[in-house]
């Protein structure tokens, strides 16, 4: 199984690539409709959020002010950061169980699309990593025009990322998403082939996953000569 990242920075078009991935079939995994779950009434997380946020950021129905929430974390660093350790753990378990489902139900590749796929470190895992990319002023123009939000509001999330450049330095596969839609679309063609394509066995064993089912078959290896030799 391959597991290929969708990342770049808020509003560059990740969703709107992730549907063309759809389109043609693939398997996507959206953390943000994850990290959205593990924040509904009555789940761990909600409880945890409330725990340290307290009931102001509370609606009538008591579900997460998502609005007023992300006014407090995206201004202000180290809330971000608290709501980030607070959610994380759930956040990377419901990503791991839903491509665990995709997994088991035979799918040989699998689109991550997930915003935060650098700063999480979750990279060690995709194969190829792609980074959809604008240039600054696109990006808060589309993010305004989407969010309908002031261009600090906007800024601000912006700023909540790693550097797109530093993203895209960190890329296997750069999609510019400058142009049109239909520019986007002609780009996406060029790249399917490139990445759906089956790895080798030499970068399957150069690749993380490679290495770690080299390690887990060496020690059942050594394992299963102990217990052969303990029983002679
Ligand atoms: C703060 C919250 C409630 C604001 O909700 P809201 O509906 O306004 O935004 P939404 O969730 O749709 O996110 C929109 C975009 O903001 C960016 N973003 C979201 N959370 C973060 C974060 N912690 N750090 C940086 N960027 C973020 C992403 O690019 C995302 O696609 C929400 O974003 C949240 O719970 N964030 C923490 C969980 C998280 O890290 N999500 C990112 C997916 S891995
Ligand atoms: N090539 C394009 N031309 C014009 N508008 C575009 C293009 N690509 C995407 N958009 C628009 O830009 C906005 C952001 O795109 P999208 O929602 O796909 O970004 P995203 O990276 O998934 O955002 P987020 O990080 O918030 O999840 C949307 O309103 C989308 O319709």
């Amino acid at each position: 199984m391959r597991i290929i990242g969708l990342t770049g920075g808020i509003a560059t078009g990740k969703s709107t690539v992730s549907n063309l991935f759809k389109a043609n079939a693939f398997p996507v995994v959206d953390a943000d409709i994850i990290a959205r779950d593990v924040l509904k009434k009555g789940t761990g997380g909600w409880r945890k959020v409330i725990a340290t946020f307290g009931e102001d950021i509370l609606l009538e129905n008591r579900e997460v002010d998502r609005a007023k929430l992300g006014q407090i974390v995206f201004g202000d660093p180290s809330k971000r950061q608290l709501l980030n350790s607070l959610l994380g753990p759930y956040i990377s378990y419901g990503i791991f169980w839903e491509v665990f489902k995709l997994w088991l139900k035979g799918f040989k590749i699998i689109i991550l699309d997930i915003p935060l796929l650098f700063e999480a470190k979750m990279d060690r895992w995709t194969n190829p990593t792609i980074v959809v990319w604008i240039d600054p002023e696109t990006q808060l123009k589309r993010l305004m025009a989407r969010d309908r939000t002031s261009a600090q509001d906007a800024q601000n999330r912006i700023n909540a990322q790693m550097p797109l450049d530093m993203k895209r330095s960190k890329a296997d596969i750069v999609i510019d998403n400058n142009g049109s839609l239909e520019d986007l679309n002609e780009n996406f063609k060029k790249i399917l082939d490139q990445v759906t394509k089956p790895l080798t066995w030499t970068e399957f064993w150069l690749s993380r996953q490679g290495a770690i089912v080299a390690f887990i078959s060496i020690l059942a290896g050594v394992i299963g000569c102990k217990k052969l030799l303990a029983r002679l």
